[in-house]
């Protein structure tokens, strides 16, 4: 036997088979395929100004001195589990904007803007899949309306935080996302460890669904080193790409089979960390698991999590809340209208719920200051 050799190689191998019909084999579950426009085409459509990349950049480095410990404010991950209308969420901006400027010496509060959903089984995936709510998938225009929302809702003044499950949709969005969580259900995946490293906002990575840190440590250490893996580029080809690693990235305890806030639970958190060479730090979502998803509780976990941030925790760099327009949840029932201001996904707190809970951070991070 010969040295191997590559196909590409063969000067006078066997005849390329690649117009061979290979139907019987090969997409034979792929009931359609439609076209998606390029990332480039979106930007050349929507594209950012220069006030729009100047906030971008300031409200990461701000989060980024967070992370580095220069800067002893919260981050403030607050808004919609979901997003599903345009008017609504900037209906809900404007108010948060307000907050954000009222707290902004003690808390940085970044607008979740959450466009694709991770699901435990099946259900409605987000504003980019199927903005419309129907099933019609229209994705081209799912994308082109989150960059509008994201550029409009930056024209507030307010930065923007999102979920990044897809492995192409980063493309048409990412240039304006301020903060970028991995959820729970994605942050083992290698893919999205990947992602993570070259993306140019700080991140935050889930604890597992069972309430695993060890998978979110492991995910800080692979996502701060360089990768190689392949994608797709702004204008729409395959490419390889090789990222540097983002060092701006953190966990979030956001429970499991039991609630993961405690004292107790941040110190064992901390532990895992330290014991895979990270620097000891969390973010705390008050919202899933850790309020046995019952919107109301985060009230109580939030107040928790500011009682040990006042008593002088300065692990706690952060909370997620989900809070929308009206508190709770709706499903979406054929022919019949949605509720103004009501959760489609996950149940919410009210806005008029979530100033008092800011109010109270606020107050934390001013003890905590008082006792340095
Ligand atoms: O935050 C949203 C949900 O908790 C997550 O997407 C899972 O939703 P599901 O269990 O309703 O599918
Ligand atoms: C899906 C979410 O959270 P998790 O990944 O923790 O379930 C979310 O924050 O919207």
């Amino acid at each position: 036997m010969g040295p191997f050799k590559l196909p590409s190689d063969s000067v006078a191998g066997p005849p390329m088979l690649s117009t061979q019909d290979k139907t019987r084999i090969d997409d034979t579950r792929i009931a359609s395929v439609r076209p998606l426009m390029t990332p480039a085409l979106l930007e050349e459509r929507l594209p950012a100004s220069p006030a729009h990349l100047a906030l971008v950049e300031r409200s990461r480095q701000d989060i980024s001195n967070v992370l580095q410990g220069q800067d002893d404010r919260l981050v403030m991950v607050v808004g919609p589990c979901s997003i599903h209308d345009h008017d609504q969420a900037i209906a809900y901006a404007k108010l948060l904007k307000a907050e954000a400027d009222k707290h902004a010496k003690d808390l940085q509060i970044v607008m979740r803007v959450y466009f694709e959903k991770p699901r435990t089984t099946v259900g409605w995936k987000g504003y980019i899949n199927d903005p419309h709510l129907d099933g019609s998938f229209a994705m081209n225009q799912g994308l082109e309306m989150a960059r509008k929302l994201l550029l409009d809702i930056i024209d507030l003044g307010l930065p923007v935080a999102t979920e990044f499950l897809d492995l192409l949709s980063p493309q048409y969005i990412s240039d304006l996302v301020t903060w970028g969580a991995i959820g729970a259900r994605t942050t083992e995946s290698q893919s999205h460890r990947q992602l993570a490293s070259g993306l140019s906002c700080p991140v935050g990575f889930k604890n597992g669904t069972d309430g695993g840190v060890k998978v979110a440590a492991d995910a800080v250490v692979a996502s701060k080193a360089p990768h190689a893996f392949m994608g797709m580029t702004k204008m729409g080809q395959a490419a390889i790409f090789e990222t540097r690693g983002n060092q701006d990235v953190h966990i979030i305890l956001r429970g499991g089979k039991v609630p993961n806030y405690s004292v107790a639970d941040v110190d064992a958190a901390c532990k895992a960390l330290e014991a895979s060479g990270i620097a000891p730090q969390v973010m705390v979502d008050v919202s899933h698991a850790n309020s046995s998803k019952q919107h109301s509780k985060q009230i109580e976990v939030a107040h928790d999590v500011a009682a040990q941030v006042a008593g002088g925790d300065r692990r706690i760099m952060g909370l997620m809340i989900e809070s929308h327009l009206q508190e709770g949840r709706q499903d979406q029932k054929p022919g019949q209208p949605l509720q103004h201001g009501v959760s489609i996904t996950d149940a919410c707190i009210s806005f008029a719920q979530t100033v008092p809970v800011l109010q109270a951070l606020a107050q934390a991070v001013q003890q905590r200051r008082s006792r340095a």
